[in-house]
């Protein structure tokens, strides 16, 4: 709803009230309507005010609303009527001024926002306590149809409206002045000074102040401009149509007149507003939020678990990983102990790491204390911190020691966290004094800049142990999302999956080429294949040889089984090629040198491929893009399900949290289960279970238990899975 009264003698005041954010829902847009009639009515009203209660003018539609059967006033006559009012409307930014908020202060003729002033810290300026504004539509799938998108274009020109269009960022109080967007920003109390101004202001003419009024500034070659903004949205869209809608849209503002521009806006919208790719942007919205509501099965929770405050953190073993968390820890504002035991090592990241730092504070305009970070070759400098992350070579004799002297020197309630990408939590913790106090930190490299935290919880790990975790991930800025204690945990187990169905295509007459041709189509950054290429084939070499997997002095059949059932050994013998990836210039592509970028096609991988298949009495066939995409997305899915089942995730957000943010997923198909869900479950089901029969050494194309289920239960969708989960839990 919203709030109407009338200040200052003149000045109608209307207060959006619907917390958290005052999104417009259906009573808020009521409320609107009835009170600038009310204002516009009253003769003692000269000038209106637009504010939103508890300090945040407005987050927008109500999201909630949208998979709903829409009632209330719809927003574009409401702002159209706010617009051709003949009293002045100024609107007064607190907080947050996004989507169908910033549309309501497009057609309000003043804006207002506070911005506290510019701070300037050492050699970066930092900038605080300020509101933000921006059109984030197209990450929810949508455009801004209710006129931003031939508004905006109108105030700020094309060029600065495309970006903020087709990208959704949000900019500062600050950079809307200087867009144009804001007309003043204030350090004091936004409503008191826009009462101060809408008085000022009253009899005015507002013939100059009605955006939708205003023509577009002519630009020199429209046309190039379009294309080239058209041609980088869709190379960075992976297939989202959202953005290419919103370049189709400000492209109407710029030569239509307004009128028309906004049927075009309302035609697009609604291509988009039923799509698949708005539903899944916008189910993963709340799913992003969801995750930070964990539980664990022991009944830990989010709400009732107090975390522990951690001021100086440690990073134990400075190589690709550590270095990051150091830099994330930093860039928290924690101090951090950072400890190698390699001189050369310790070396090369006390350079690396301050000018990963310095980089960082550049992008994100931020300050560090320079001094944060001691560097020491010597564990005992880690006696007196809040918090521990290991970080040394993934193997757990080293990883035993490490803890075992750790719970002697550390202070008896320091957490003790491993970044280890598969081995047991639990085992680690048995070699300290105190296992209540360690759990999994699981970064994703470049662990600086990657989003997802795994915070993996051990069968002893307390509440305050994952709360601390889990609370330290979000002030590093990252989605943190708790998973249960198994081989690989959430990502890098169904990452197994999906990986071993992508070797075994190889084998049945696949090219890496296809493979990944038909992933990067789905929507991934890059394929398999090359995603292997960039991180280093060695590194699952290592793992698979450790597990007593990769021995190719095996021939005949045993030469492709393990423990009974299929097994490739295809990139154990790249490996023993020499070929890791990019960093030796060969792997299951070509690079012109060693730690070369472009992958190309490589004769000698597709004759190696041949003299295998030949050597194996593999019949190649036709692989069809669809398989590729069943075969190995299906499978990932179903282990999905299956963690799901086994309580590792809580629930499906988590995991499409965690694909989304880890592994590149793309956002608009809303994460694997959701996929799952979109694709019918009963067709995954059927999918897979053709997969198996065709490949019955393959066991893990049988259909989880709880997909199963879920089918016998009417495929319900993805927000009530819970309740089946729940209810077979109940029964053990
Ligand atoms: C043919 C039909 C024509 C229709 C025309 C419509 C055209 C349009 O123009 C459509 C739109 O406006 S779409 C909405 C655009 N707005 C946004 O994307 C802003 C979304 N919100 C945010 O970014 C942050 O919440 C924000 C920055 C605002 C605040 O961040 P915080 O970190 O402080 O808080 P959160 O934890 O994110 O949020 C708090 C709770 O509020 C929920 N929420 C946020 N924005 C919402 C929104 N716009 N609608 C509904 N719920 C919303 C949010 O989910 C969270 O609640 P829980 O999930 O329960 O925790
Ligand atoms: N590289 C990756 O993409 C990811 C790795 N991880 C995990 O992170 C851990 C580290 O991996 P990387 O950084 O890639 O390894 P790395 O080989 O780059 O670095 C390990 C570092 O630990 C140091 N070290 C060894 N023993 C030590 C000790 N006792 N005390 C202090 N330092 C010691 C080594 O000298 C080396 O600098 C592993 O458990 C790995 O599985 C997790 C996520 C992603």
């Amino acid at each position: 709803m919203a709030q109407y009264r009338r200040v200052s003698g003149s000045v109608g005041l209307i207060t959006l009230q619907n917390p958290p954010v005052n999104a417009l829902s259906a009573s808020v847009r009521q409320g609107i309507v009835d009170s600038v009639k009310r204002a516009l009515g009253d003769q003692k009203v000269k000038s209106v005010v637009i504010c939103g209660q508890n300090g945040v003018f407005c987050g927008g539609a109500d999201i909630r609303e949208f998979g709903r059967q829409m009632s209330g006033p719809p927003l574009v006559p409401m702002i159209h009527d706010i617009e051709a009012a003949n009293k002045p409307v100024v609107a007064a930014i607190e907080g947050s001024a996004l989507g169908g908020g910033l549309e309501l202060a497009l057609g309000c003729h003043y804006r207002i926002s506070h911005s506290k002033a510019v701070v300037y810290h050492c050699f970066i300026m930092t900038m605080s306590d300020q509101a933000k504004l921006g059109l984030p539509e197209v990450t929810l799938g949508l455009l801004p149809a209710a006129g931003g998108t031939q508004r905006l274009p109108r105030l700020i020109g094309v060029p600065a409206a495309l970006n903020l269009i087709t990208t959704g960022r949000h900019v500062t109080a600050a950079e809307a002045l200087q867009l144009g967007i804001l007309d003043h920003v204030t350090e004091h109390n936004t409503v008191d000074v826009a009462v101060k101004f809408a008085l000022s202001v009253t009899g005015e003419s507002l013939d100059g102040r009605r955006i939708s009024s205003f023509s577009c500034a002519p630009l020199s070659d429209l046309d190039s401009l379009f294309e080239e903004a058209m041609l980088k949205v869709r190379s960075a869209a992976r297939g989202a149509i959202a953005p290419v809608a919103c370049v189709q849209a400000v492209r109407a503002a710029a030569t239509l007149p307004y009128a028309q521009g906004m049927e075009r806006e309302k035609e697009l919208m609604a291509t988009l507003f039923h799509s698949g790719q708005a539903r899944a942007l916008q189910y993963f919205f709340f799913a992003q939020r969801a995750v930070g509501r964990w539980s664990t099965p022991s009944g830990a929770r989010w709400d009732t678990s107090q975390p522990r405050p951690v001021r100086k953190a440690a990073v134990i073993g400075l190589g690709t990983m550590g270095r990051g968390i150091t830099v994330a820890l930093a860039q928290a504002g924690l101090s951090v102990v950072a400890v190698e035991t390699h001189a050369k090592q310790l070396m090369e990241a006390t350079k690396a790491v301050p000018s990963m730092l310095k980089r960082g504070a550049v992008r994100g305009g931020t300050t560090i204390e320079p001094d944060s970070i001691t560097y020491s070759q010597n564990l005992q400098a880690v006696a007196d911190v809040d918090l521990v992350i290991e970080a040394v070579f993934e193997d757990m004799a080293l990883k035993e020691k490490v803890f075992q002297q750790l719970s002697i020197i550390c202070k008896p309630d320091t957490l003790l966290c491993t970044n280890t990408s598969s081995l047991d939590v639990d085992h680690l913790a048995s070699q300290t004094r105190h296992p209540e106090l360690v759990v999994g930190m699981h970064f994703f490299a470049p662990a600086h800049v990657m989003k997802l935290l795994e915070v993996v919880y051990g069968r002893r790990s307390s509440p305050a142990a994952v709360a601390t975790a889990m609370q330290l991930g979000k002030k590093m800025g990252k989605v943190s999302v708790a998973v249960g204690n198994c081989r690989g945990f959430a990502g890098n187990r169904m990452l197994k999956r999906y990986l071993e169905q992508a070797f075994f295509l190889l084998e049945e007459g696949a090219t890496p080429e296809l493979v990944d041709r038909a992933l990067e189509e789905f929507g991934f950054p890059m394929g398999v294949f090359r995603m292997s290429d960039l991180s280093g084939l060695d590194v699952g070499w290592r793992v698979r040889k450790a597990d007593g997997l990769a021995d190719t002095s095996l021939t005949g059949t045993s030469a492709r089984v393990r423990q009974g059932c299929r097994y490739s050994p295809l990139g154990d013998l790249l490996c023993e090629h020499g070929r890791f990836g990019q960093k030796t210039g060969r792997g299951w592509y070509q690079y012109d040198k060693p730690g070369g970028r472009v992958a190309k096609s490589d004769p000698w991988l597709h004759n190696f491929l041949d003299e295998y298949r030949a050597r194996h009495g593999l019949v190649p066939r036709c692989i069809d893009q669809q398989e590729v995409l069943e075969r190995c997305l299906f499978v990932l899915i179903n282990e999905g399900f299956q963690i799901l089942e086994e309580g590792i995730a809580a629930g499906p957000e988590d995991i499409d949290a965690i694909y989304v943010f880890g592994y590149g997923w793309p956002r608009h198909r809303g994460g694997p289960m959701f996929y799952a869900d979109m694709v019918g479950l009963e067709r995954v089901v059927e999918r897979l279970e053709r997969y198996h029969q065709a490949h019955p050494d393959v066991p893990y194309l049988q259909p989880s238990g709880l997909l199963r289920r879920l089918v016998a239960n009417g495929s319900p969708p993805i927000h009530k899975w819970r309740n089946v989960i729940k209810n077979r839990n109940s029964q053990l």
